[in-house]
């Protein structure tokens, strides 16, 4: 039974008994980092996942991260079952946007694929910092809890057809 600080109890999932999820949060700007970062630990908390926190510059490194764990995972180290990415990928003078956002993305899903692995994506590529607090605050769009649901969706969703 896991009690969340709303003092409403949750229970764990049991379709995810013994789950280990990797968050691999890039920190290029740390106040919204916190946000989205609290935001997927709830959803996983409320799971009764194990939870690993990987931090890194920024976004474009996020998928890197993400396979470097992979491969600790295949030569014997912790299991990585699902992944959730965490980012705010800002738009400024140069094309560099469309690089640090785009590749991230692809990155992330190229690693899905690769691996059938659960990943959510929730690294935001926004115009504004205004547009990137909208989404990443716990009471308005919670992009960090949602990344961390669809991540949780598609490992039930493995479990189940691997079963
Ligand atoms: N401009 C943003 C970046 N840029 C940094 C890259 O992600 C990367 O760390 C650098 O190019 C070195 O490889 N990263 C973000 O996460 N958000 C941005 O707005
Ligand atoms: C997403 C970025 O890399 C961007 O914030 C960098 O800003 P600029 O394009 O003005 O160098």
């Amino acid at each position: 039974m896991v009690t969340t600080r709303r003092e409403t109890a949750v229970e764990a999932d049991p379709a995810l008994e013994g789950a280990r999820v990797v968050i691999v949060e890039g920190r290029y700007y740390e106040a919204l980092a916190d946000e989205l970062l609290a935001g997927a630990r709830a959803v996983l908390e409320a799971a009764g996942v194990a939870v690993e926190v990987i931090t890194v510059p920024g976004a474009l490194e996020i998928p890197v991260a993400a396979e470097i764990a992979i491969a600790a995972s295949e030569e014997g180290g912790e299991p990585v079952d699902a992944v959730v990415g965490l980012g705010v990928v800002i738009r400024g003078e140069t094309y560099h946007f469309e690089i640090v956002a785009g590749e991230s993305a692809r990155g992330l899903m190229e690693l899905g694929l690769a691996h059938a692995l659960p990943v959510g994506n929730g690294i935001l590529t926004v115009d504004t910092e205004a547009q990137a607090w909208e989404r990443a605050r716990l009471v308005e769009g919670n992009k960090g809890g949602g990344a961390a649901e669809a991540a949780l969706s598609l490992l039930r969703l493995k479990r189940r057809l691997e079963a």
